[in-house]
């Protein structure tokens, strides 16, 4: 079993963007880069062109020529005699300093390259709302359209491919900041050019965030900054075993337009979803696919209203399906046999419980597994999206180290199911 970090792309710290609060677990990035304007880059190559043309005996040539391009030097005054020895050709040949001028001009632009798209990817892009479809009596699926500054579609559009991402949602009048799960776009035959955005968005009512986008009303304006890549699916994941809770379910539906739209053996991938919701409200008409025979597990027996799989089955035969279970059931059709989902409700008294999880556990099949070259801790994942009290009661915490927040050890129910398992899996906290 092996236990993973998340991928983070580097941000700029939220005091810069005027930006006082952020729920993302990214810790703000520092450093020589982040500071750097392009003006001070180009400064910079200037003068280390300059001083390198010169023919100037820096040891090492950046960080003398560098200080002087920063307008200070902590060096005694250089003797007369010493500034003109640099001036002659002495120790560098004309194609030496050549070559050192255009190894440094190209780390410059590299880094001023870096620099720019990081720019653009920390910069607040205004949408418009146009549409709120509510999917339970909590939670609505948001769409967004781009306003008048179009967003960079191919970035979308890779990070459609990468895994699991997110935007960052600004609060203007409390300047804060929270992430939210883009919905995997519907009915399009491609990505590209799709560039209105879906978001499933709980409204908590005592929630800066949530309760301030619940009340906007159609037409305002959102700002967004992304997209943020939280994992990021290796091609060589073939089995992925997704623990959803709540709007955890969002990241699941991302992983598998991931798996199934790469290119190889993606008839061979298999996904198996568990979405556990406090109320049947959230996911109306879902049924599960698990073996009739294997019962869901009944955690109370003192509760009248108490159903198990009965009750869930009864539900599936309405007609009533909520918005996200219709888009599992859409994803059941296009791939069959590939993805699988099972639904829990706390107020049915169905959890994913220690059972539940093993018995997900066994749909890990070794026979899918040969003749690959990639080890199969790779090709076999388990992920856990949702509130961090779902994380902690699945698999333990995730822990903050170094300003940062790590995965943490896996624990608890499913530290116990992989002991009982004969497969090597990676597992992934998001
Ligand atoms: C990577 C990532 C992706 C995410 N994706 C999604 C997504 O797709 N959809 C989604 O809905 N959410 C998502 N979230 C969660 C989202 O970012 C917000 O955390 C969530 O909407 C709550 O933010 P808020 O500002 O409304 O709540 P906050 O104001 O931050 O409050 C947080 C919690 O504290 C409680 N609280 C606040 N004040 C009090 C008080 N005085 N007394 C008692 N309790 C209080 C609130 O009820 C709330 O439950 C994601 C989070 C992350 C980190």
């Amino acid at each position: 079993m092996t236990i993973c970090g998340r991928l983070h792309l580097p941000k700029l710290c939220p005091e810069r963007q005027n930006v006082t609060d952020i729920n993302t677990r990214q810790s703000p990035s520092s450093g020589w880069l982040t500071s750097m304007t392009p003006r001070a880059a180009s400064s910079q190559v200037s003068s280390i062109s300059r001083c390198v043309s010169k023919g100037s005996l820096c040891k090492p040539p950046s960080s003398h020529c560098l200080r002087r391009a920063q307008g200070y030097s902590s060096a005694p005054p250089q003797p007369e005699r010493k500034l003109q020895q640099s001036s002659q050709p002495s120790g560098l040949k004309s194609w030496q300093r050549y070559a050192i001028t255009m190894v440094i001009g190209g780390v410059v632009y590299g880094l001023y390259e870096g620099y720019s798209n990081k720019q653009a990817r920390d910069a607040f892009i205004p949408y418009k709302l146009v549409k709120k479809d509510p999917v339970s009596t909590s939670a609505s699926i948001f769409v967004l359209q781009p306003q008048a500054r179009s967003p960079d579609l191919d970035t979308y559009k890779e990070a459609w491919q990468r895994g699991i991402w997110n935007f960052h949602f600004k609060q203007p009048q409390l300047q804060i900041v929270r992430a939210y799960t883009p919905l995997p776009p519907q009915d399009a035959p491609s990505v590209e050019g799709v560039s209105q955005l879906r978001f499933l968005i709980r409204n908590d009512a005592y929630g800066e965030m949530s309760s301030y986008l619940h009340r906007l009303p159609i037409g305002s304006q959102i700002e967004l900054r992304g997209p943020n890549i939280e994992y990021e699916l290796s091609p060589d994941v073939k089995q992925i075993v997704f623990f959803a809770g709540g709007t955890g379910i969002a990241p699941a539906l991302q992983v598998a337009h991931a798996l199934f739209s790469q290119k190889e053996h993606s008839k061979d991938k298999k996904l198996h979803i568990l979405w556990a919701n406090r109320k049947r409200d959230d996911c109306v008409g879902g049924h599960s696919d698990h073996s009739p025979a294997e019962p869901l597990v009944k955690k109370s027996t003192t509760s009248s209203n108490s159903p198990t799989l009965n009750a869930s089955t009864k539900t599936a035969a309405s007609n009533d399906q909520g918005l996200v279970v219709k888009e599992l059931e859409q994803l059941k059709e296009k791939h069959p046999g590939q993805v699988t989902v099972e639904y829990f409700v706390n107020e049915e008294n169905t959890w994913i419980d220690r059972d539940a999880v093993f018995r997900a556990l066994g749909r890990f099949d070794d026979n899918d597994f040969s003749g690959r070259s990639s080890s199969s801790q790779e090709q076999r994942q388990i992920l856990i999206s949702g509130p961090s009290g779902f994380i902690s009661y699945l698999a333990g915490p995730k822990e903050w180290r170094n300003g940062r927040e790590q995965q943490g050890g896996v624990s608890k129910i499913l530290a116990h199911a992989i002991s009982m398992n004969p497969h090597n899996v990676k597992v992934w906290k998001i």
